[in-house]
């Protein structure tokens, strides 16, 4: 993946610079919250953890906060570049704590290279933490760090470069060397890097059965041999007493190359050089020790990995840090020993054997990752990692007997692990993903814009789409010119300057709404407009779907769609859905953009339409008709037509999940529903998906999520066109344009698949024809 650096910059400085900020989990709003919250409430838990210091545990964050803490001196394979410089990664490492296993994290970069200060300060953090992960802390003085505060501190610490490292990589060195068949006990292994990730790695082989006779060790000095006189403890552990000098001939015959060093410093020559069914995992981030394809290009024998996510089988320690931690403080582990490292190592290598769920092969846009050469090892975007991972390190502690909170309920755990991370979390990820597969012609009606242009240039470089950008070519051009943008291979059409196209455009228009008060010459004129001329090419296949509305009412902009585009066979109306994603799962809301006042007959083709949309997410609707009333507590206009909305719609699509009317809190709040209405088909997980009785409710109820609730919102996405047309709310953000044109690429390659398949809505919800929006 192409990464531009004014990108990464922008990331990190949009908005609140960095990734990262603290957030309060209790109320804080009444004098009476303050008083519980600060003086005088907060005295009490004080008293009670100055009468057992456990009860932290019981009153504070302490037992879900990790410390991830440096000095910077060994920052990925930048080297040593200051704490200051480290604080990007760490605070990457804090938000992949977060996301992947629901752990908080302070980060916190020291200014200090004195191994002993570094101890003594860090040591002196553990009332405010549950676990230390030392982090890009340079080798030698990361060895003595480690095995000190381990000594001192009774919480859980463990050096993430070496044994997240280590565990990650045995992990998918043992599956390697079961598709070569060959014995670890046998092999080869040239280490280059004799840091902290290469020396700890070099430990766990040796115990997993490698022979140490077969191990070369290079640091930048070369060969690590009884002939340097420069050697520390840890390095001295690797003479080797074979006689070989240089890495040309440490790679003749090997079978396994190792890089925890710095980028590009394998050339591809000794890749050659190497045994049958080489494995070269080359560790070094971001630039691994000899580039992926060009290992590739060299011999088709090999195995290959990188700490990358750009290629197959990424050995990155994000596969076990979070889930290592996660499980020792689930269990109030006092350390992370080797027990709890091997369990991860067995952990990971057995996961890598299981079928991969489907929601994995879209989330990575691969037809079906199987165990094999470039399946090593799982994703990092797998959702079992979770639930796979940690209960194996929380009971590997309690049976080596580090744990003082033992799990006895191992399926509550399960549940717990699951609700943690949420299981939808990836769901833009898959649709970019399955966007990727196939991508198609998306037209642009107001490319003259910065953020339409910049979104154009992401799904170009990602390869999403294939842009088609309509507007004054010299205004486009300026705009590419005065944002350093990188649009090649984008089409630019000027409709002002297509006599010819404007005139095939105009007839088509005409043909279809001469009988609705269009004459050619109002059509003429109306194709001029470029959301009519992006439209028309929709309509006549020169692009596979439009969007529009950046600069414009939607009103402004569905009604060239519908007059020209039409909504779909089957369908009779067309609605607006929003994605709304909280932490944990998304929310579906609808109609959210398009039908004023839905009768209940109505409101019964935007629930098919919506039910279909949000299986089109792979998510199973749970469907709620909202109102001001629950299960008839209220009279009105509105819990009547909800009513009769939730019977009709029942009886027409027997296999959703639907209930009604109910009150927005009920819907999507379990514990109300089981305690007040456990009657109902949504008492045992509550709603995801909210249909409004009207736009006004479900308008206004997007807006103030929108604006006021922490949620990222996807949409609008509009359904039952009968090709694919997206319109942009006013004022939308580059991402949400890039997030669109994703959703508007997988929707028309849908509309390609099921062309030939005609089936009425009602069939394609009963799973006849499969998920489609
Ligand atoms: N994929 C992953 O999950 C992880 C990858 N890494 C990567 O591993 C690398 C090392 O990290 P870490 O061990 O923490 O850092 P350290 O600073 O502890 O170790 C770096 C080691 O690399 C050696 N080295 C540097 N350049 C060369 C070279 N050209 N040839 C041979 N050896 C060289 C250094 O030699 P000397 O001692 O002589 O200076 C040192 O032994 C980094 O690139 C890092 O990104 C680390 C952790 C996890
Ligand atoms: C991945 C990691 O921790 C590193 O490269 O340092
Ligand atoms: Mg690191």
């Amino acid at each position: 993946m192409k990464i531009n650096k004014q990108d990464a910059l922008n990331y990190h400085q949009m908005g609140q610079p960095g990734k990262i900020e603290v957030v309060p989990t209790k109320m804080l709003s009444s004098q009476i919250d303050l008083a519980l919250a600060y003086s005088p409430g907060v005295a009490e838990p004080c008293k009670e953890i100055a009468l057992n210091k456990e009860d932290a545990y019981k009153y504070t964050s302490k037992g879900n906060l990790v410390g991830v803490i440096t000095n910077g001196t060994a920052v990925l394979g930048l080297g040593n570049i200051g704490p200051e410089a480290s604080k990007p990664v760490m605070e990457g490492k804090g938000v992949l704590f977060k996301k992947f296993a629901g752990i908080d994290v302070f980060d916190i970069e020291i200014d200090c290279t004195d191994p002993d200060e570094f101890i003594r300060i860090v040591r002196s953090l553990e009332p405010t933490f549950g676990g230390i992960n030392l982090e890009d802390i340079k080798a030698p003085e990361s060895f003595k760090i480690e095995v000190a505060l381990k000594e001192q501190m009774k919480i859980p610490v463990m050096h993430d470069d070496q044994h997240g490292t280590a565990i990650i990589s045995s992990a998918a060195l043992l599956n390697a060397l079961e598709l070569v068949g060959k014995k670890i006990q046998k092999i080869k292994i040239v280490m280059n890097g004799a840091g902290a990730a290469a020396i700890a790695c070099a430990k766990l082989y040796l115990a997993l059965g490698a022979k140490i006779d077969n191990i070369v060790m290079f640091d930048k000095d070369g060969i690590i041999n009884p002939e340097r006189n420069d050697l520390d403890i840890y390095r001295a552990q690797f003479v080797t007493t074979r006689k070989i000098t240089t890495l040309a001939e440490a790679m003749t015959g090997a079978d396994v190359f190792i890089g925890l060093s710095a980028g590009n410093v394998l050339p591809p020559e000794y890749v050659k050089l190497m045994a049958k069914n080489p494995i070269i995992f080359a560790l070094a981030n971001p630039d691994p020790e000899i580039p992926y394809e060009t290992a590739m290009a060299v011999r088709s024998d090999l195995i290959m990995a990188t700490g990358r996510s750009d290629h197959p089988n990424q050995v990155n320690n994000v596969l076990g840090f979070p889930y290592i931690f996660r499980g020792a403080l689930d269990v109030r582990a006092t350390e992370i020993n080797e027990a709890m490292k091997l369990a991860a190592v067995r952990a990971l290598s057995e996961l890598a054997k299981e079928p991969v769920p489907e929601i994995i092969n879209k989330a990575y846009a691969d037809k079906a990752i199987a165990f094999g050469r470039d399946y090593l090892i799982p994703k990092p975007l797998d959702p079992r990692l979770i639930t796979t991972v940690s209960p194996a390190v929380a009971k590997a502690a309690m049976d080596s007997g580090v744990a003082k909170h033992p799990i006895h309920d191992w399926v509550k755990y399960d549940q717990e692990l699951q609700e943690r991370i949420g299981i939808n979390q990836k769901l833009m990820t898959r649709i970019i993903n399955q966007a990727k597969t196939n991508p198609k012609r998306i037209v642009f009606a107001e490319a003259d814009h910065y953020k339409i242009l910049k979104a154009a240039q992401i799904v170009l470089d990602q390869k999403i789409a294939q842009p088609i950008l309509l507007g004054n070519q010299k205004r486009i051009e300026a705009l590419i010119t005065e944002n350093a943008l990188d649009l090649e291979g984008a089409i630019i059409i000027d409709p002002s300057k297509e006599a010819k196209k404007r005139e095939k455009f105009a007839r088509v228009f005409y043909e279809k709404r001469k009988r609705k008060g269009i004459t050619l010459f109002d059509a003429r004129k109306l194709v001029k407009g470029r959301t009519y001329f992006g439209a028309l090419m929709v309509e006549t296949n020169e692009a596979d779907a439009l969007i529009s509305g950046l600069t414009k009412d939607y009103s402004q902009t569905i009604l060239p769609a519908l007059q020209i585009i039409g909504v779909e066979e089957n369908v009779n109306r067309v609605a607006g859905m929003y994605i709304i994603q909280n932490k944990k799962e998304p929310y579906f809301l609808a109609d959210t953009t398009v039908n004023i006042n839905p009768t209940a007959e109505e409101m019964v083709d935007i629930i098919g339409l919506t039910a279909r949309a949000v299986r089109f997410f792979d998510v199973e609707p749970r469907m709620a008709i909202l109102s001001y009333s629950n299960f008839g507590s209220n009279r009105g206009d509105v819990p009547n037509k909800t009513i009769l909305a939730t019977k009709l719609a029942k009886e027409r699509y027997p296999s959703l999940l639907i209930d009604g009317e109910m009150q927005a809190n009920t819907a999507v709040n379990k514990n109300l529903l089981q305690e007040h209405y456990p009657f109902s088909d949504l008492a045992e997980k509550g709603a995801n998906t909210l249909i409004f009785p009207d736009l006004t409710s479900g308008n206004i109820a997007y807006k103030l999520l929108q604006e006021i609730g922490e949620a990222e919102t996807i949409g609008p996405i509009l359904m039952g066109m009968h090709k694919p047309v997206h319109i942009l709310q006013l004022g939308s953000s580059t991402r949400d344009i890039v997030n669109m044109i994703a959703i508007a690429v997988v929707d028309a390659q849908n509309h390609e698949s099921r062309s030939n398949q005609k089936a009425s809505l009602p069939e394609a919800i009963a799973g006849k024809i499969g998920s489609l929006v």
